[in-house]
Formats: structure tokens, sequence, C-alpha cells
């Protein structure tokens, strides 16, 4: 009776559509997943990492304009110097004209601080595989409706504005992150060079980038029916990577406006002035044009190899467990007792189950490369 009723008052909204006898109804689906997403919200994880003081923290509350950081406690230099690299993460739900976003910031401090920066890049390797673990076990486990995804969406990597492009340790930290998440290099405070100092950095960033074959975010392709003024911007936004940011967290008055921005003897630099950086850039791009593509890539790509490597990994270790063609001598197996039996049992049971879930994997790229 309630569906019913519900059912009526939806086709009584449709309006004028629902006389047209052509008219069947499911032009209105786009409107059904938009009411659906709209009632769920939405999460994005996004990473920051790079040097310790480079302005992550800042650019952060910048872009979300939300101070995600307020409780923070300045650490003086003794306790900087015991300080290991600590993962933290800081949690945040923003509402925007009803829209919610559940929006979560790992922040990587004091990475590559230390005089040895052997494989600083490991903690937060790890902190990615084990977000992959989780949705992994999550998603073979009984409930799977409500898994919390904490995978990352997004590493928006800062490179300092000092110094002739990347250096080593910024070379090999991306080289260990880019097949696992979506890397987006930024030049940090931006406000230290000129404009063909910037363009100058901007340059041999992509260089280097493309001589060391590392792979960062690439924006997806325009379609060609899409909108002139989209195809603009799109062009503009792949030209100006990698983007050179400003942050502030202090609003100041120019021109007679109250803005966000860096206020210095000789002048005031904007952080949403475009002439001034490309933070307005980067917030579109992460918010309004690209946050869906972010996650896409991260389910479809990162997640997905993390999966298939997982999946060959435990079904080539059980094979090797049951492998009968030993190189060693067959001894005649004593009879086994029950317990054993039953053991036995589990594991051909246990294998062939990985081999059935290993198939369907296959099928299913299969499906999806078709
Ligand atoms: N010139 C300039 N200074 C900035 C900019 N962004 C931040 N700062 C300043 O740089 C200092 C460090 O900024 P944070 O945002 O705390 O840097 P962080 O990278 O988060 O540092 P950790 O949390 O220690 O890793 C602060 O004094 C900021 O005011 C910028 O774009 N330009």
């Amino acid at each position: 009776m309630t569906t019913n009723i519900r059912y009526k008052s939806r086709m009584m909204k449709s309006g004028n559509d629902t006389n047209d006898k052509q008219y069947v109804g499911f032009a209105t689906l786009p409107n059904q997943v938009h009411r659906k997403s709209v009632k769920k919200g939405f999460d994005f994880t996004l990473m920051v990492a790079g040097e310790s003081g480079l302005g992550k923290s800042t650019l952060v509350n910048s872009l979300f304009l939300t101070d995600l950081y307020k409780d923070r406690k300045l650490l003086n230099a003794e306790e900087r110097i015991n300080q290991t690299v600590e993962i933290t993460k800081h949690t945040v739900d923003i509402e925007e004209k009803g829209v919610k976003l559940k929006l979560t910031i790992v922040d990587t401090p004091g990475f590559g601080d230390a005089v040895n920066n052997n494989e600083c890049w490991k903690p937060i390797t790890d902190y990615v595989d084990q977000q992959f673990e989780q949705y992994f076990r999550d998603e073979s486990g009984l409930n799977r409706k409500n898994i919390l995804d904490n995978r990352v969406h997004c590493c928006l990597y800062f490179i300092p504005p000092f110094g002739h492009g990347l250096r080593p340790v910024d070379v090999e930290f991306m080289k260990a992150l880019h097949e696992k998440v979506n890397i987006i290099p930024l030049i940090s405070k931006a406000d230290c060079l000129t404009p063909n100092e910037v363009k100058k950095l901007k340059g041999r960033v992509r260089d280097e980038i493309e001589h060391f074959g590392i792979k960062v975010y690439q924006f997806p392709e325009c379609d060609s029916d899409e909108e002139e003024e989209f195809k603009q911007m799109d062009k503009e936004l792949k030209e100006c990577t990698p983007f050179a940011v400003i942050g502030s967290n202090t609003v100041v008055e120019a021109r007679g406006q109250r803005v966000r921005g860096r206020l210095y003897p000789w002048g005031i630099v904007e952080v949403e002035n475009q002439s001034h950086c490309d933070f307005v850039k980067l917030r579109n791009m992460l918010i309004r044009s690209h946050m869906h593509d972010l996650k896409d890539v991260t389910c479809d790509v990162h997640y997905e190899n993390y999966r298939a490597n997982c999946i060959q990994e435990m079904t080539s270790k059980l094979a090797q467990d049951n492998r009968t063609d030993s190189p060693l001598p067959i001894l005649p197996l004593p009879t086994p007792d029950g317990e054993t039996e039953k053991l036995i049992k589990m594991k051909d049971d246990e294998l062939k189950r990985m081999q059935e879930m290993l198939e369907k994997m296959q099928q299913q790229m299969h499906e999806k490369d078709q």
C-alpha cells in the first residue's frame, strides 16, 4: 500500500510526460541515481605528502575552507628530534547545499626530514596497502553492505620551490607510490618564485617525471562532443601541471575586498587569484571536475591490481602447499587418522574455493576488457 502511494506520487512528479504514450519513464533514471547518491553522501580520501613545512596543512585548510588542524599541537625542537614518521588521519563531514561529503585527510608529517631518508616512503606505501587489504577483507566477508572505504583516492605530493627540479627523494617517493595511488605533484609555496621561475620549474619537473618514468595521475581525455568551454578548461588544466600553489589561513584586505592571502611588506599574494597561482585550478579539478574520476581510477586500476596480485599470491601459495610433484623422494604416507583426513579435506576445499574465485575474477576482467 505504502509502496503504491510512493510510486504514484513519483509518477505525478514526473509531470506531463506521463500522459505521453511514448514515454516509458527510464529517462528519470539519472534522477533516481542522483537522489540515492545525495542521500547516501560522498566520501573522499586525500593524502598529502612532502617535507615538513612545505605548507601541506595550510593548503588543505584553504582547499576545503575548514580548519582541520585546529587541535594540532606544534612540536618543539626536542620533540621533533624524537619524532618518527607518523601518519595522522583527520575526518570532517562537510555539507554544501544539502550534499554531504565525508572528507578524510591523511597527513604524513616529517617525511624526508631525517638525515638518512632511506625508504622513508615505506610507512606511506604500507598505509596505502593496509587500506586496500582492509577493503579486500571486508569485501570478501559476510557483511558487504556497509563497507567503510578508507582507500586513498589521491595523493598531493609537495615539491619544494627551491632547488632545480625533483630531488632523488622526490623521484623515489613517487616511484614507490605511483602504482598504488593517484599522484598529483604540486609546486609548493609558489609565492617564493617569479612567474618566469615557476614556468621554468614546471617544465623541468614535467621533463623529469617523463624521464624517470613516474606515472602521475593522467586527466581523462575529453570527449569530442563536450562543450567548447569544457574542452578549453580541460586543455588549460593539462597545460598547467604540476600546479603551483600558495596556501594561507588568513584573510586580508585587497582592492577593497576581503580575500585569502599572504600580506608582505611589498604587497599581497592572493590565494584565489589565478594570475598569482594555480590554487583555483587545483581546487576545481579536485572537487568540481575530477573527484569522481580519481575515485574510479583508484577502484578500477589501483585496487584491481592489488586484488589480482593478492589472489594470485594466495592461489600460488596454496598450490605450492598441495603440490604433489615434489622433488623429494615420495615416501609411503602413513594412513591418515580421522583428524588428519578432516584437515586434508579442509585444505582441498579451500584450494577449490580460491580457484573458483580466481576463475570468476579472470572472467570479470575479461568481460570488462570486452
Ligand atoms: N610563503 C609561503 N608560506 C607558506 C605557504 N603555505 C604555508 N606557509 C607557511 O609555512 C609554514 C608551514 O606551514 P604548514 O602548513 O604547517 O606546513 P606542513 O607542510 O603542514 O608542515 P608539517 O605539518 O610539519 O608537515 C607556516 O608558517 C605557513 O604559514 C605558502 O604558500 N607560501
